[in-house]
């Protein structure tokens, strides 16, 4: 797989022609907004790109429990939550959206009344 650097992103059109999909794990619970400088270029590639975005737990530039914040509105067509979905996930419009983590120990099932779907055979993630 060819990773792509924040520092060296490509435009749009050389994405689109070099890369099949973007994987974004960039931001996550500890993103404020607004977005610093040199991240422009790689939130704007995924605000601007046709490509599909496969989204690690939480969007990149989304609020983990408001969900969309106007200024980095990312739309990923795959969102793959990991433990369980976190609020922001409800604003998931993306057509693929699957749960990863299945030993979440009994105690936290528990304390956080947790609603987890059951995961087929000896699958480590399920779609949901
Ligand atoms: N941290 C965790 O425990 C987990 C992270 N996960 C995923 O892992 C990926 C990375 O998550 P992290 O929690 O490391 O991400 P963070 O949101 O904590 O931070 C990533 C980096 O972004 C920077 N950053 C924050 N606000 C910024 C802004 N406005 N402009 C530019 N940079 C900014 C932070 O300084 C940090 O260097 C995400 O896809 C997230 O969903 C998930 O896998 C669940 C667990």
């Amino acid at each position: 797989m060819d990773i792509c650097d924040v520092k060296v992103c490509p435009s749009v059109e050389s994405a689109a022609r070099d890369y099949d999909l973007i994987l974004d794990a960039l931001f996550g619970f500890s993103f404020k907004p607004p977005v610093r400088a040199d991240f422009f270029a790689v939130v704007e590639l995924m605000q601007q790109t046709k490509l599909p975005i496969a989204s690690v737990d939480i969007p990149s530039g989304w609020d983990v429990e408001k969900g969309k914040l106007t200024e980095c509105d990312v739309e990923p067509a795959l969102l793959i939550s990991l433990t369980a979905p976190k609020l922001c996930a409800r604003q998931f419009r993306g057509e693929h959206h699957y749960l990863g983590g299945r030993f979440v120990p009994p105690a936290l099932h528990r304390k956080y009344e947790l609603n987890l779907p059951v995961y087929p055979g000896n699958e480590l993630c399920v779609k949901l």
